[in-house]
């Protein structure tokens, strides 16, 4: 099979403006270049926003610093940045600040349905051509007993995560059904990605 990576391209670069190695390892899947450069971009928000704007606006701050840093630079490329939250009847659940807050957190979510949101910004670094969308998933935990979540939190695996839980691991034993995207869930919605690369002339597939 053909790898076009290994052969001369004319796809522009796709920069990756993330920490998150779910997000670097799902945009592989895609079969594109990527270069991986993170941003620092602070997460504060205005307590006003919709999820939905929270998510499109914390997207496009992470792509907009690493954009703006390559074009100072004078290099080029599609810088992709993308932010997660979970919310819960208007609340919204970032990531927890420690075990104890993971275990409000799970308590909170066990046995209901919540939103995720993943927001996805694209910024051509050269032309500043800029594009933000969201994607949002219904997601049904199982009921959950305190013993259950203590354990779970043991794992460590709920403490970089969206709403203290990761469906891709062992937290898909917390997770009843989904409705909408799965790959939202994880941090990286591929349809959507690829529905927004077409505005930029990239076809996948
Ligand atoms: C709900 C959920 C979230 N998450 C993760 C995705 C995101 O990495 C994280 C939410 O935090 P984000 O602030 O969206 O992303 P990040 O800080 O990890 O990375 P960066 O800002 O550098 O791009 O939660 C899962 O991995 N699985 C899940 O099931």
């Amino acid at each position: 099979m053909e790898n076009i990576l290994d052969e001369p391209h004319d796809y522009p670069l796709l920069v990756l403006a993330s920490t998150s190695p779910r997000r670097q390892e799902l945009i592989h899947t895609l079969q594109l270049p990527v270069e991986v450069e993170p941003s620092n971009e602070d997460e504060t928000v205005d307590i006003h926003w919709a999820p939905y704007e929270t998510v499109e606006q914390l997207a496009l701050r992470k792509a907009n610093s690493v954009a703006r840093a390559r074009r100072a630079r004078g290099e080029g490329g599609l810088v992709i940045g993308a932010d997660t939250i979970v919310v819960l009847r208007d609340t919204i659940l970032g990531k927890p600040e420690n075990e104890a807050d993971a275990f409000r957190m799970l308590s909170a979510l066990q046995n209901e349905v919540h939103e995720v949101y993943t927001g996805v910004a694209i910024i051509d670094a050269l032309t500043g051509v800029e594009l933000v969308r969201h994607r949002k998933t219904a997601v049904w935990m199982r009921p959950l007993n305190p013993e259950q979540i203590t354990r779970y939190i043991a794992s460590g695996e709920p403490m970089d995560k969206a709403g203290s839980y990761g469906i891709q691991g062992l937290g898909a034993a917390l997770v009843d059904r989904i409705e909408g995207c799965y790959f939202n869930v994880v941090g990286l919605p591929i349809s959507l990605l690829a529905d927004m690369l077409k505005v930029y002339g990239i076809e996948k597939p």
